[in-house]
């Protein structure tokens, strides 16, 4: 398989619509591979919070028309990363739209964990309930955004309802680079499990991004990383590896069950 990770700028001074026009033509540049992934709240950014309001869609707004017609156009799979969604309801929702390469809604995925360190999300927007996954053709993928990461709990559910690659778009803040890379490495260990984790580049709100998207694959070896800037990171990858290693050391299998005792 071939994968296209788009670590695209999220800088203050480019406006959400010359931002949308780029990426989807960003997306239309990947024809030829077979899954192409965007990061976390590439539109606004993932810390610009008082724009969430005013820049929140529809699931069927703006960001997912361009991006359906981008993914049917490159005949790709494409995870559109995350748009501020706004339910019919007014609740807004960090949301992943995932679109077949005809240009189908395959998922939307709300974000489960919100970001409570500095308030924002976890104030500003409700939490999905339902892990998601997506069948391709040459593998299932299994879906997480940014904050997620920091829960294997979540993985553990993908793993179980099949996921063999792990897509997660990020807004990460450079201040814990350190902890993206640990952190997607040990997704991709202790699930036996390809990860594609996707970044944004640049910097808004005041807040530096890490980039440096990353491939791990089931073993924990990167595979590619990219740096700082603004940048597609193309990886190619086999799928059966993950069966592979789930058959050579099957760490899996030795799991043993409900020992989660949740506080609250
Ligand atoms: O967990 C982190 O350090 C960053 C999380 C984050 O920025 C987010 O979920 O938007």
């Amino acid at each position: 398989m071939r994968a296209s990770l788009i670590q695209i700028r999220v800088d203050d001074d480019e406006s959400v619509d010359s931002r949308r026009q780029r990426a989807a033509s960003l997306v239309r540049d990947q024809a030829g591979a077979d899954l192409v992934v965007l990061p976390e709240l590439w539109t606004t950014g993932a810390f610009a919070y008082e724009e969430f309001a005013r820049e929140a869609e529809q699931l069927d707004g703006p960001t997912y028309r361009a991006m359906a017609k981008a993914a049917g156009d490159a005949g790709v799979w494409l995870h559109a990363g995350s748009i501020p969604e706004r339910d019919p309801d007014g609740t807004l929702y960090n949301t992943s739209l995932l679109f077949s390469p005809s240009g189908e809604l395959a998922a939307a995925y709300r974000k489960i964990h919100r970001f409570g360190f500095d308030k924002g999300e976890a104030v500003l927007m409700g939490a999905g309930t339902e892990p998601v996954t997506v069948s391709l053709p040459e593998t299932t993928l299994g879906v997480a955004t940014c904050y997620d990461l920091r829960f294997p709990e979540l993985f553990r559910a993908l793993v179980d309802a099949g996921a063999e690659t792990l897509v997660i778009p990020a807004g990460w803040p450079e201040r814990r680079r350190s902890h993206w890379t640990l952190l997607a490495r040990a997704r991709a260990v202790e699930n036996q499990a390809f990860v594609l984790a996707c970044g944004t580049a640049g910097t808004h709100a005041g807040v530096p991004q890490a980039g440096h998207s990353i491939v791990v694959d089931p073993w924990g070896e990167v595979l590619a990383e990219a740096g700082a800037e603004e940048e597609v990171l193309t990886v190619e990858f086999d799928p059966s590896k993950v069966a592979a290693v789930r058959e050579q050391f099957p760490a899996l299998k030795d799991r043993v069950l409900g020992l989660e005792r949740p506080r609250h």
